[in-house]
């Protein structure tokens, strides 16, 4: 509802005001930040002036120590300053662009007078006497009154208590470059006038903070404190990691004294989304979360140990060509390896291993000569005492390999390779043993037999250099063969029968993904569905790694974990909160073919400590495409958003003039207005084609698995690489029942139809899939390619 002309002058007025006391406060801060620069410029040119430095005595160097320490805190509280002015000059720039969003007319209960108006922007401003707020934060307490409650009665909480009243107005503002360019009046919802207007922008390769905009239901996501396990279960394009990140940002406020940004980790599900969501905690003016992606961590974790297979090349290996028999076998391997029961299997391995003898060892060597063989090393460990932790053996046995590496080494002082070696001792590396002996001071030029004492020490060095990576290599417990053992699990079958049979009860299945896997453990290779699970193996064996900093994790795409990897995640930050964030139905992971529930991440907290939320509203689409999209998935909790636009299309072509098609289709997109135009595939395969056929017809730009980055234009990937984005205009490269023939593709034809925002359009060469047959005719329009009318 737009408000009168006196209103808006008064708006206008207020505008005025607000923004010529950011200016004032602007200016000033900018003269008095470069005051601090200078004094730290000074500080630190002149540091050593204003330090006595005397080290004769031991008051002396007290003096010189307090001097040092004195001068270091003038300096870093010089420079503390400077960093908080920054921060303060960085606020005002941001609200100088746009000071508020909001208004909400708050009276409280029991207090005469009007009401307060309350202007709310993301970033709090007090009047000059520091007593009245001229701008909330909108994180602020009584801001959340602004997302949680129309006109009428309201409440919000603070640290004391719970805050009642009387809502007497929300109003909404689009300011842009200080400018007002609309105000109006809304109701409970915070405005479809707003929300219509944000939504039907075109789309960029950032996204953007919807801070103006948040729905009730989203709100409880960002302020939610009690419990230890978030768990939020929403529709594609409902605005899940949205919200996740407007969390984060409140997180950050709530606890501004305590909590840091790089305590808080954000698991995302590739590269190409971790740039994507990056602008948006800056935007608000926060400082971004660590971000990975649980790839990148298992590859820090297993590089040395195996080449782990990319997440992708397993999807790719799901969506791309059928390799029959061997597909199968490894798709029933998958399905074991991501249940906790799998979990259970390794730990039963491990304490065999530990209790009855099994375990595999690599034999301390140096130069081709066995130090202490495998042999030896198993009846060192079987020796201790079983009841000890396997971790705990191992230290020990550390150790011990430690010294018979040092003995080895003082026994080879006069052997043939040193003497040898020390004929051909460089000038540098002579110099510097030589001058390490001299330091020891344990020589002297009149002893008679110099010679051979430095010889003797010059050797003693040149051994201590080898020593030192034998040392390291004992460290790392490498003389423990992981690899050999989790091989043996899949290669040994008696091994197979005691452990992995339990998990799928017929033998022959097990025989034969068993096989599948040690083929490419045998190449070095460490298969996806392995990854997680060898890893596990190996901190049972080797004890577990913890992060104790970290605060918050944010999982999103939180539907393709599974139950193992939950449960090694929680080990991982055992003292973490938790915030996870998933739709079932995007589960396009080998794992999950056909699972429409989501694999809840139970370990992570008791029922009692988790909160869960469900979004069903989606925001990305227009009601057309939503409509459309979720007849590809019957039964799909999914309410558009009431926005407007063309109705998706699909047109049947031939393979020959499928460029063509394309390429028309995509300029009538752009003319339309639309940047972000994405023609997705089923694969890497399909994509390589159709990038191929389209860039002699078209400009277009392809994102690979190894590269490629999200921007304005029109780009070509598999559509498994756009998860979490969206784009302005979807193009779907070629939905044929060929291509998308059974019911393996249902999510993911349903996730690649879900990332556009305002147009669809689907192409077929030849015979449409089964999956769009069930959708109802009216919820798109077939195109007669031939037919020009409707174009
Ligand atoms: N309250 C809101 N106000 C304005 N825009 C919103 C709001 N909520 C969501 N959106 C927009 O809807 C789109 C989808 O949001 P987002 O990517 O967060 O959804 P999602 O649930 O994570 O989707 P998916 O599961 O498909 O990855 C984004 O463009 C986002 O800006």
């Amino acid at each position: 509802m737009t408000i009168g002309r006196e209103e808006r002058v008064q708006e206008q007025q207020r505008l005025k005001a607000v923004l010529g006391e950011i200016r004032g406060r602007l200016e000033k801060l900018q003269e008095e930040a470069g005051g601090f620069k200078e004094d730290i410029v000074e500080i630190r040119k002149h540091f050593w002036d204003d330090v006595t430095i005397n080290l004769d005595g031991a008051e002396e160097v007290y003096e010189t120590f307090a001097s040092l320490k004195q001068q270091a805190e003038v300096l870093s509280e010089r420079e503390r300053g400077h960093r908080r002015m920054q921060a303060q000059v960085r606020l005002l720039r941001r609200l100088q662009e746009s000071p508020y969003f909001g208004r909400i007319d708050f009276r409280e209960e029991g207090r005469d007078g009007t009401a307060e108006a309350v202007y709310i922007g993301t970033g709090s401003l007090l009047d000059e006497e520091g007593l009245a707020f001229l701008i909330y934060d909108w994180r602020a307490p009584v801001a959340s009154m602004y997302y949680d409650h129309g006109p009428g009665p309201a409440a919000y909480v603070t640290p004391g208590g719970e805050i009642r009243g009387e809502l007497e107005r929300k109003r909404q503002y689009i300011i842009r470059d200080g400018q007002l360019r609309a105000v109006f009046d809304t109701g409970l919802t915070i405005g479809d006038e707003l929300l219509q207007h944000v939504l039907g922008g075109a789309s960029d390769s950032r996204m953007k903070s919807i801070v103006a905009t948040i729905q009730r239901e989203q709100n409880r996501i960002i302020r939610s404190e009690q419990s230890r396990l978030l768990l939020v279960e929403g529709a594609a394009g409902s605005g899940k990691t949205s919200a996740a990140l407007q969390r984060i940002a409140y997180l950050l406020y709530r606890y501004r004294e305590s909590l840091r940004a790089d305590q808080i980790v954000l698991f995302s599900p590739n590269g190409m989304f971790s740039a994507y969501v990056s602008s948006v905690l800056p935007e608000l003016g926060e400082d971004n979360m660590q971000q990975t992606t649980f790839q990148e961590y298992l590859d820090y974790r297993l590089a040395e140990d195996f080449r782990v297979e990319d997440p992708l090349d397993s999807l790719e290996y799901v969506y791309g060509e059928s390799e029959g028999k061997t597909e199968e076998l490894r798709l029933s391997g998958i399905a074991v390896k991501s249940q906790a029961s799998f979990l259970e299997a390794l730990q039963q391995y491990t304490d065999f291993l530990g209790r009855e003898g099994g375990m595999k060892w690599r034999p301390l060597t140096f130069r081709d000569t066995v130090i202490v063989s495998g042999e030896e090393i198993d009846a060192r460990f079987r020796a201790l005492d079983p009841c000890q932790s396997i971790a705990g053996r191992l230290e020990q046995i550390a150790k011990e390999l430690v010294r018979s590496a040092q003995a080895y080494m003082r026994s080879q002082l006069y052997a043939d390779w040193v003497e040898e070696e020390m004929q051909t001792l460089d000038a540098e590396a002579y110099l510097k043993a030589y001058s390490r002996l001299q330091q020891r001071k344990r020589f002297s030029e009149e002893t008679f037999d110099d010679f051979d004492r430095e010889y003797e020490e010059l050797a003693k060095a040149l051994l201590q250099e080898y020593v030192t990576p034998l040392k390291r290599w004992i460290r790392r417990l490498k003389f423990l063969d992981i690899q050999g053992m989790y091989m043996a699990l899949h290669a040994d079958p008696l091994l197979r029968r005691a452990h992995l049979d339990p998990l799928a009860g017929n033998p022959a299945e097990v025989d034969g993904w068993c096989a599948y896997t040690v083929r490419r453990l045998e190449k070095g290779e460490l298969p996806y569905e392995d990854a997680a699970p060898y890893l596990i193996f190996k901190e049972s064996l080797e004890g577990f790694r913890m992060n104790l900093s970290v605060r918050h994790v944010f999982v999103d795409e939180a539907q393709d974990y599974t139950p193992l990897q939950w449960a090694y995640l929680r080990r991982l930050f055992p003292r973490s909160r938790w915030t996870v964030l998933g739709d079932p139905l995007q589960g396009i992971g080998a794992h999950l073919l056909g699972v429409r529930e989501m694999n809840h991440p139970a370990v992570l907290a008791a029922p009692a400590e988790t909160e869960r939320i469900r979004l069903t509203r989606t925001y990305r689409s227009t009601r057309p495409i939503v409509e459309f999209t979720r007849t590809l998935l019957p039964g799909a909790e999914i309410e558009p958003f009431d926005r407007e636009g063309p109705k998706p299309t699909l047109t049947v072509t031939g393979r020959e003039s499928l460029a063509e098609e394309i390429r028309r289709r995509t300029e009538k997109v752009r003319e339309a207005g639309h940047r972000t135009i994405a023609i997705l595939c089923k694969n890497e395969r399909e994509s390589l084609e159709a990038y191929e056929r389209l860039r002699d017809v078209m400009e277009v730009k392809r994102i690979g698995q190894h590269g490629g980055s999200f921007e304005p234009g029109v780009l070509v990937l598999p559509a498994y690489l756009a998860k979490g984005v969206e784009f302005d205009a979807v193009l779907m490269y070629d939905v044929s029942q060929e291509r998308y023939g059974g019911e393996r593709e249902r999510k993911l034809l349903y996730t690649a139809c879900t990332r556009a925002m305002h147009e669809l359009h689907l192409f077929s060469c030849g015979e449409p899939s089964q999956l769009l047959q069930e959708a109802p005719s009216e919820t798109y329009r077939v195109r007669n390619p031939l037919d020009n009318r409707h174009q």
